[in-house]
């Protein structure tokens, strides 16, 4: 498993500093099958945390346990900075969730279902519900469309109600799961915006989803699991800085080009169907565009390509992110 340090001092967080930390968590069912194996996270306080993986790798089963859903066969975990499940009752009212989301009633108005929602939650005072909703309403954008009903709302704004729903009161943790299945690309692009907002609050965001691109342009931090195991967790730019530039040139001059790059000495030189690419290094590319040109290559286009996190993926595992699991 590749842990990545934080660049900064907050790198070094305590698990103190965590708003979610297991140790060992485990659960096999009754059948045998272990979902989640020996997982050991550090959610730091203040991130927008990824928790990806392909379909069945264990990210709603690991969910379901931290919100004491489902008991661990062994294992233990923290929720801001509580030893669980012995301080559940203290820590989920600082914790909203989405986990398989709530059924909402079609002919009621985004308003009226929150309201039936939070009544069905003990621990809110009926007095100050008006409040609450109002005020959940405003934070994902729905304030406006309050009173419309639920059926006329877009695929977005309905998730956005049930990140509404999560949010009714004020959380330290946010825990989603998979937010965005299902969505088109706006609804997609609406629950990413809140996501960012949420998070530019204060908020903890735990955010699961089996799309890579999805995570890259949301969150902080990512953990990967496979197969019930976590295979990778850190910083996005520190799992990034794992894997080198690279530059890439579009010519009809393969050979040519591919013979400049070993000659300035550039590494992994890879060379395709129309071009050549190698590790950047030190290089400034001007200076390599220029060698190239010098060379009597036909330069038709040249890139810098930061790696992406597929590219920091297949470093990891050797293989690529099959979300079909
Ligand atoms: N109640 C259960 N009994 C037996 N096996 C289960 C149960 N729930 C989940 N599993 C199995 O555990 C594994 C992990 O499932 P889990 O739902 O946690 O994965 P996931 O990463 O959330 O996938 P998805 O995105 O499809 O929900 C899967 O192989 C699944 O079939």
């Amino acid at each position: 498993m590749l842990t990545v340090q934080e660049p900064s001092p907050s790198a070094t967080a305590s698990t103190g500093e965590c708003s979610i930390v297991t140790r060992g968590l485990t659960k096999r069912f009754r059948g045998g099958q272990v979902a989640v194996n020996d997982l050991d996270l550090a959610v730091p306080r203040g991130s927008v945390f990824g928790f990806l993986g392909p379909n069945g790798s264990g990210k709603t089963t690991t969910i379901r346990m931290l919100l004491g859903l489902a008991a661990p066969t062994s294992g233990t975990w923290e929720l801001l900075g509580t030893p669980m499940p012995g301080g559940m009752g203290t820590v989920l009212p600082r914790v909203g969730a989405l986990v398989e989301g709530p059924a909402f009633y079609p002919y009621l108005s985004g308003e009226a279902n929150l309201r039936r929602y939070d009544a069905a939650d003990p621990a809110a005072d009926p007095r100050t519900a008006a409040a609450r909703i109002g005020l959940a309403l405003e934070r994902v954008g729905l304030a406006a469309a309050a009173r419309k009903r639920y059926r006329a709302y877009s695929l977005g704004m309905r998730q956005r109600l049930a990140i509404a729903g999560a949010l009714l009161g004020p959380r330290e943790l946010l825990v989603l799961d998979e937010p965005t299945n299902g969505l088109d690309p706006q609804g997609t692009r609406e629950v990413r915006g809140l996501v960012k907002e949420i998070a530019a609050e204060g908020t903890t965001v735990f955010v699961s989803s089996h799309l890579l691109a999805e995570v890259e342009h949301m969150c902080s931090h990512i953990a990967v699991m496979r197969a019930g195991r976590l295979v990778a967790q850190g910083p996005i730019a520190g799992l990034r800085a794992g894997e080198a530039v690279r530059i890439r040139v579009e010519t009809p001059d393969i050979a040519e080009a591919a013979a400049v790059f070993a000659a300035l000495g550039l590494a992994q030189v890879r060379a395709g169907d129309g071009e050549v690419s190698a590790e950047l290094g030190t290089d400034a590319p001007e200076r390599i565009c220029a060698v190239l040109v010098d060379g009597g290559v036909a330069v038709r286009g040249l890139a810098v390509q930061r790696p992406s996190l597929e590219d920091v993926f297949v470093g990891l595992t050797g293989e690529g992110f099959d979300v079909d699991g």
